[in-house]
């Protein structure tokens, strides 16, 4: 049966070519279909593979041509209806028209491509959940084009806002702030002097941030203050050109984790998958098992996500961060934990670090770096030696290049995860355990 391709953005690179029929055998990361013709490889958006399609060629290169689907003339049996209607233009979701196990597992295939040359035997272990909902914060763009008010996320084909009337993949308290926000902003004259808002659920409830590019008059920000209360959500203002310290702390946000409570700032970082974040912390417990004779030092500790749980088997937990306010966050989280086990160093783990580490004997490491990864502190790490390393990744690629690293320095791949913090999206994270070789 022949479907009309799923409808594109305005924004679509114009066609070059004439509509071609092609046999799709594979799938980029970035969730393109992959089809060659007369041995030229073509990539086409929206496109899955066993599927024969039509498309047209918008853009030719020396090694591969871009095509833009017209229609699926025999569809593959993963093919789904998205959940989101605007799936086709925002460019917030790329995995949505592929059924739930075959995104986990056309995952699974490209971070065991990613790591071919550390893994060969392991198997490669799978943590999910529900594949909608799940997003307990969002960073939402705002624009008034010709008196429209613009509310959503960057488009798949420009960076453009796709204005948006609901998304599916925030949890269902911020799906309904959405809603009211967005009707409260039609009717308001604060659109415009906004750049962003950014939504957030944690067990303290739901918050809204604005960040202000121009700045409001108090009458005005009274109203929102009103509307906040109404909608029983806390309501932050950051204005134009403040640091995240200029937005009021005093309002510290918290979530619970197991018997844990912990307390951050609206703009820290934190994990924005609950329910994958437990999960993740119970496998990370699991497979790094810290005793009471294990030192464990947590890089990239952020607020003492997996500091608190590792303190409460360690015998001791050093932690160290970049940002001076998360360290003493992370402090206040231990001390209001009542743990007395735990210590934290602040230290930008990019550039050498003094000597107070090396003077604790650190028997585990666990380390949850951003996307660059660790590479710089990778000799400190041998110069530590400790028994087991536990990296928790949010780019393969690095990943892969660090662990390459170790690995050639004495470590052994044990065991590798992956896990699907962010279904629908491209996303993938992973953890790796690293033994040192005897
Ligand atoms: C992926 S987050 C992980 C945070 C924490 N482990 C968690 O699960 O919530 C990475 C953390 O590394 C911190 N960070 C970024 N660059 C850093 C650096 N150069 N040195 C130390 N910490 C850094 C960030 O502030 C952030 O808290
Ligand atoms: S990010 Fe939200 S609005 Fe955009 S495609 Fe995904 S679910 Fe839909």
């Amino acid at each position: 049966m022949r479907r009309r391709a799923p409808r594109r953005s305005v924004n679509v690179a114009q066609p070059i070519g004439p509509v071609q029929t092609f046999a799709v055998d594979g799938l980029t990361h970035e969730a393109k279909g992959v089809a060659r013709l007369q041995g030229k490889v073509t990539f086409i958006e929206g496109a899955l593979p066993g599927e024969t399609v039509t498309a047209q060629v918008t853009k030719t290169g020396r090694r591969f041509d871009e095509a833009a689907l017209t229609a699926i003339i025999s569809p593959s049996p993963y093919r789904v209806e998205p959940a989101c209607e605007h799936f086709s233009t925002c460019g917030g979701c790329s995995y949505q028209h592929l059924a739930d196990e075959k995104q986990l597992s056309s995952k699974a295939d490209w971070l065991r491509g990613q790591l071919r040359h550390l893994i060969s035997t392991q198997t490669l272990e799978c943590l999910s959940d529900k594949s909608t909902g799940y997003r307990r914060r969002a960073r939402i763009a705002i624009e008034v084009k010709k008196g429209q008010v613009m509310f959503g996320f960057r488009s798949k084909a420009s960076s453009d806002i796709v204005s948006i009337d609901r998304c599916v993949v925030l949890t269902n308290s911020l799906q309904t702030t959405f809603r009211s926000l967005k009707q409260a902003l039609s009717i308001n004259d604060l659109a415009s002097a906004l750049g962003h808002v950014e939504l957030l659920e944690d067990t303290k409830g739901v918050s809204v941030l604005f960040r202000l590019t121009a700045a409001v008059s108090e009458e005005r920000q009274h109203e929102w203050e009103e509307w906040a209360k109404q909608e029983q959500v806390t309501l932050y203002w950051q204005a134009p050109k403040a640091s995240k310290a200029d937005v009021v702390a005093e309002k510290m946000r918290y979530y619970d984790l197991g018997r844990f409570r912990l307390r951050y700032h609206p703009q820290d970082f934190i994990q924005v998958n609950d329910i994958m974040n437990q999960k993740m912390l119970a496998q990370a417990m699991d497979w790094l098992d810290p005793t009471q004779q294990d030192v464990v030092l947590d890089l990239f500790c952020g607020v003492g996500n997996f500091s608190l749980p590792l303190a409460q088997q360690a015998q001791s937990v050093i932690g160290v961060e970049v940002q001076e306010s998360m360290v003493e966050a992370a402090r206040e989280n231990a001390r209001i934990n009542g743990l007395d086990n735990l210590s934290f160093v602040a230290a930008d783990l990019t550039k050498p670090i003094e000597n107070e580490l090396f003077h604790h004997a650190i028997t585990k490491v666990l380390l949850d770096p951003p996307r660059a990864g660790a590479f710089e502190f990778l000799d400190s790490i041998i110069k530590i030696a400790p028994r087991q390393i536990l990296y928790v990744s949010c780019n393969a690629s690095t990943l892969a290049r660090d662990a390459e690293y170790l690995v050639a320095k004495g470590y052994q791949v044990l065991r590798v995860g992956l896990m699907d913090m962010f279904p629908q999206t491209s996303h993938v994270e992973s953890m790796m355990l690293l033994q040192k070789k005897k």
